[in-house]
């Protein structure tokens, strides 16, 4: 279906192609140079380098200049795992390719919005998409079914097709607040996602933090977490967590290998500090992990 103008054999992840003058802007790969001037003689908890499966951090980009992006990155690229371009924004930015050639050197993986998957299959362009990102240099894409409009079977087909291609992160969750968050439903989802080849699954919390896995007020909802990681392994699971106070309830929660999607770009490296509790936030949690405790009696 998807790759019907394929030739057989031929991956699309064959047709990646960045062009020459992309490569020029490309900065030089001295991303990871300014992790050596990071002190260590604090016992802080531990942190899976990448490529990791824990402590995951998934950053929402939403069309920030690529200079700052490319800054932004050239301080602390080890800490971003997957780069969102968030829902339609990438269709509509000339300088998508750019962006993405940046994250490539930087070794940040680059996945599209998922509403920009869910018009695209809306309309039918689903082959059309798979192909443009190929060509722009993407190779994860999010599924998701926040618009509602697949069903649970067309979800499930449409990741299992992706997943031939491309890496997939599948998502649960509505946008409107008007959907009721059913748990077991959630969790039904979440597991049929993997099995039909997701390599991560995403539990919506949007760009604002005030809906599916939080109320209005943004506030957590534990059922719904309970749920969640009573059926799955933590560390299939990112979840969507914008704001502080979401980000440090699940790192207490499940602690700083805890996976944490869309969060801000600025907030790459407060957010690593609340892992590691050097943040008010964290730090009576973790530091009994590291015998601060002991030190402070
Ligand atoms: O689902 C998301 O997290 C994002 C951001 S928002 O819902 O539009 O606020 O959407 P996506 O289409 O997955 O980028």
């Amino acid at each position: 279906m998807l790759g019907a103008s394929r030739k057989k054999g031929q991956s699309i992840r064959m047709q990646h192609n960045i062009s020459d003058d992309s490569k020029d802007r490309i900065p030089r790969p001295t991303d990871l140079a300014n992790t050596c001037d990071i002190p260590d003689f604090l016992a802080l908890p531990e942190r899976a380098k990448k490529p990791r499966r824990t402590g995951v951090t998934h950053v929402l980009d939403k069309g920030m200049p690529t200079p700052v992006l490319e800054a932004l990155l050239l301080q602390r690229a080890d800490l971003v795992d997957f780069l969102k371009i968030g829902w339609g924004t990438a269709y509509v930015d000339p300088s998508t390719r750019e962006r993405i050639a940046v994250c490539a050197a930087m070794g940040v993986k680059v996945c599209l919005g998922g509403t920009l998957l869910e018009v695209s299959a809306a309309q039918q362009r689903l082959p059309e998409l798979c192909r443009w990102a190929a060509r722009i240099g993407v190779d994860t894409l999010e599924v998701s079914n926040g618009l509602q409009l697949m069903t649970r079977h067309r979800k499930a087909a449409v990741i299992s097709e992706l997943a031939q291609d491309f890496t997939v992160l599948a998502e649960t969750g509505a946008k409107s607040k008007d959907v009721p968050v059913v748990a077991a439903e959630w969790a039904d989802e979440l597991e049929s996602d993997l099995e039909s080849g997701a390599q991560l699954v995403i539990t919506e919390g949007r760009e604002s933090g005030t809906v599916g896995l939080y109320d209005s007020d943004g506030a957590v909802r534990p059922g719904l977490v309970d749920a969640i990681t009573n059926r799955l392994p933590l560390e299939k699971v990112i979840f969507e967590a914008p704001k502080r106070a979401q980000q440090v309830w699940l790192i207490e929660r499940f602690g700083t290998g805890v996976n944490l999607g869309n969060v801000a770009l600025d907030e790459v490296i407060p957010l690593e500090t609340s892992r590691l509790g050097l943040r008010a936030d964290t730090a009576g949690l973790l530091s009994v992990a590291v015998g601060l405790e002991e030190a402070t009696a």
